[in-house]
């Protein structure tokens, strides 16, 4: 009201004294404007609480949403790299959480070599599985840090406190046929997420060798057999693959550039014990023992698709004498001082074995049959069929697999038994219901001898001897 009595024009013959009036006006005046005053210094204080609030935020994120820094941490980091053996490796192990990665890094373990994981736990598949492969890991003394390949802070950290002598860099977006669901994922993990690595050893006073997981699905549309690393690349048949092509790209120029030692292992459909629940062995599994039906795709001309399944210890062992066969980088802070060892090898089982024979070993060791529903293989990215020729591993890295489709897929079986039980995504009730008449079993074990007395006061000495055997 007193402001627009201020600015509206004044009516004339409205104000018998104007001295007084004007004295009014200007006290009112001088009211409105120290208001004013304090309103915009009241915005002023508010806008920069504000912004410090802000900026606390933004600052505090870093020690709050992260999960890595501090004293702790750091001891933790630098506990898990130390090496207890003669001429050992330290060796930063991304996608420590993962099938692969989880493996490599007990085996290094084991032989004394440091480890430290990187590890987002994603949920791409159940995170239950990753953190399940990280307390395996933990129970080990390996640590794995909770963090992104895309975290250029943290890996710059990371090189701070411990002088890696080796990467591993397994952390990628895998899957086939995920890739036309999130694409974007595939760029963030398999493109940026490596680049960053890549900067990070570029620029490390002594660099690390880097020993990084490229897929067969670079062999794309490629129709000579068996697969060899100078084939053509250049057919992806899905995203996925056109990742790890580009990867296998840009791994070339930093080792180009900057005297990076480099080595691509190309895999071939890895299976196994924790292995990835999205990969069709294991959902086969799954959906077998559920009663559920399986869809098994089928190629042109009723042809049936096969993969070259390579077992997962044989794959361990491939990475484990890639680093062991790694020459060391030649730079150092971001210089090269010379050429630098550039490697690419298939590590494969050399014996392609069709979908609908896999999912009838898996039938045999699962003692349950499927209910298969075949359709004819979708345009989604996959690829007819693989097939390694690892001439080029077994020469360089003594590379030999072992373990053929039969034993290793009943090695997985007994872990999926073990690990998940028959009952494995049934309900609750279902699954107590298990886990009491397995306890029953148990308990009627171990007590028969007291049950074959009960039997045979009750029954007579027949059933009594029926139920000590164990019924
Ligand atoms: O070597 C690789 O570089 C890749 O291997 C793996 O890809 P793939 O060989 O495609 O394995 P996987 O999905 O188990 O399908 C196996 C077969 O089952 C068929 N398949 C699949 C699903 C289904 O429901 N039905 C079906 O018939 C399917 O058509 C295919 O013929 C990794 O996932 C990938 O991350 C990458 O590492």
């Amino acid at each position: 009201m007193a402001e627009q009595e201020l600015f509206l024009p004044s009516t004339p013959g409205k104000f018998k004294d104007k001295s007084h009036s004007m004295h009014r006006q200007f006290h009112r005046c001088f009211a409105s404007t120290s208001t004013m005053f304090l309103w915009a210094l009241f915005l002023v204080a508010l806008t920069a609480a504000y912004l410090s609030f802000q900026s606390f935020v933004d600052s505090g994120s870093k020690y709050f949403s992260s999960a890595w820094g501090g004293i702790h941490w750091e001891r933790q980091v630098r506990s898990s790299a130390q090496i207890h053996r003669q001429n050992g490796f330290s060796v930063l192990v991304t996608g420590a959480a993962g099938f692969v990665g989880s493996h490599v890094s007990l085996a290094l373990k084991k032989r004394g070599d440091g480890v430290v994981g990187l590890d987002n736990f994603n949920d791409y598949y159940d995170p239950s599985l990753k953190k399940a492969r990280k307390s395996l890991l933990n129970s080990q003394n390996i640590f794995i840090v909770e963090g992104d390949v895309n975290d250029a802070r943290l890996l710059a950290k990371l090189f701070e406190i411990v002088p890696f002598t080796h990467v591993m860099h397994l952390a990628a977006q895998a899957g086939v046929r995920y890739a036309m669901e999130n694409p974007h994922s595939y760029v963030h993990s398999n493109i940026a997420g490596l680049v960053t690595l890549l900067e990070a050893c570029k620029t490390a006073d002594r660099q690390p060798a880097i020993v990084w997981a490229s897929s067969s699905s670079v062999y794309g549309l490629n129709e000579k057999v068996p697969f060899s690393e100078s084939d053509r690349t250049d057919q992806p048949a899905s995203l996925y693959a056109a990742t790890k092509k580009a990867g296998e790209e840009i791994t070339h120029t930093y080792n180009h550039i900057y005297g990076l030692s480099i080595t691509g292992l190309r895999f071939f459909t890895v299976y196994g014990p924790y292995g990835r629940p999205d990969m069709a062995y294991f959902s086969f599994t799954r959906n077998i023992l559920q009663g559920k039906p399986i869809t098994i795709y089928r190629g042109k001309n009723r042809v049936d698709l096969a993969r070259d399944f390579t077992y997962i210890d044989d794959i361990v062992k491939g990475c484990v004498a890639s680093l062991d066969t790694a020459k060391k980088s030649t730079g150092s802070g971001g210089k090269k001082r010379a050429p630098a060892q550039y490697r690419i090898f298939n590590l494969g089982n050399t014996s392609p074995v069709t979908v609908p024979m896999m999912v009838g070993i898996l039938e045999k060791h699962l003692k349950v049959k499927a209910k298969k529903h075949v359709l004819e293989m979708p345009g989604n990215g996959d690829v007819p069929f693989t097939h390694a020729n690892i001439s080029s591993a077994r020469r360089e890295l003594g590379y030999k697999p072992s373990t053929d489709l039969q034993t290793g897929l009943k090695k997985f079986v007994k872990w999926y038994l073990s690990y998940y039980g028959y009952n494995h995504g049934k309900s609750l009730e279902r699954t107590l219901k298990f886990l009491v008449a397995q306890k029953c079993r148990l308990v009627a074990f171990e007590k028969k001898e007291e049950v074959g007395t009960a039997a045979t006061s009750l029954c007579g000495p027949h059933m009594g001897r029926l139920a000590a055997r164990g019924f």
